[in-house]
Formats: structure tokens, sequence, C-alpha cells
């Protein structure tokens, strides 16, 4: 099965929390669903260097990359996920959308509202339970 490898923003401004809709895709699994920004690690990338670029492509926004939050790994039907989601900041909500269709920035209580990518479901639960 194929392996997959990616790091994940969980972007805060003041108490809000960034979450951002793919496009439609192929595999009716992750098509339009929410998750957090970010992307695959490149050859000799550091997990960090590949959050600020992939912030920075998909974006426009300089991160300040905190901790890390939460691994998580999810087997989908056509691969199997590897997901490291960590904490950041930005200094203002002023975002440009390059990839994803929609943008929403939710307080904790609000997060489970959304159709969340599978493999988000855990990091959105441990969010919602560490209040
Ligand atoms: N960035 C990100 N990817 C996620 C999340 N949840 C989740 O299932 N994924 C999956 O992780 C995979 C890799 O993400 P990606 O953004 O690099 O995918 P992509 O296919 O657009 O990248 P590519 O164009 O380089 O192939 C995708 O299949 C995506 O659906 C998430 O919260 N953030």
């Amino acid at each position: 099965m194929k392996k997959v490898e990616v790091v994940a923003a969980i972007i805060y401004f003041e108490n809000k929390i960034l979450c951002v809709q793919r496009a439609k895709n192929k595999l009716p699994y992750i098509s339009e669903k929410f998750e957090f920004p970010g992307g695959k690690i490149e050859k000799g990338e550091t997990k960090k260097d590949a959050l600020k670029r992939e912030l920075l492509e998909e974006l426009n926004v300089e991160a300040n990359i905190k901790s890390l939050f939460l691994t998580v790994v999810h087997q989908y039907p056509d691969f199997e996920l590897t997901m490291h989601s960590f904490i950041c900041e930005v200094a203002s909500k002023d975002i440009t959308l390059h990839e994803h269709i929609s943008q929403e920035w939710l307080s904790l209580t609000e997060l489970r509202k959304l159709d969340w990518a599978a493999a988000d479901i855990p990091i959105v639960d441990k969010l919602v339970m560490n209040g």
C-alpha cells in the first residue's frame, strides 16, 4: 500500500483556528473535505521547513510554528497517511487561498460542524477535548 507523509498546521489567530476546504478530487473521501493546511515533506526538508514552505505556497502566510500537537496514522482506501500536526500562530487573518476553495476561522466549540477528512478527526477531537 502506498504511504504518504504530510505535515499540517493548526493555525491560531486569537481563539480561532483556520480550517480550509479542499477542491473537488477524484477520491471521494477527500474531495471537498475540510483539512488543516499543509502538504508533503520534500527530500532534505525537516517537518518544520516543509510546513513553512507549504503555508507560504498555499496561503501566502508566515506562521510561527510552535509545537507538535499530534501524529495521526490513517488508512484511506488508496494509501496510508501519516500526518504530523503542529500548533502555529499568525499575526493576522490576512491569508490568500491558492489551492483551497474556502476558509473558516472557528472556535474550538465550532470545529465539529465541518465535514473533515477522516484523518483529521483525531486532531479535531483532541483539540476539542483539551479545550
Ligand atoms: N495537508 C493536509 N493533507 C491532508 C489532511 N488530511 C488529509 O487526509 N490529508 C491528505 O494528505 C494527502 C497529502 O496532502 P497534499 O495537500 O500534499 O496533497 P496533494 O495531493 O494536494 O499534493 P500533491 O499535489 O503534491 O500531490 C492528501 O491526500 C490529503 O487529502 C490535512 O489536514 N492537511
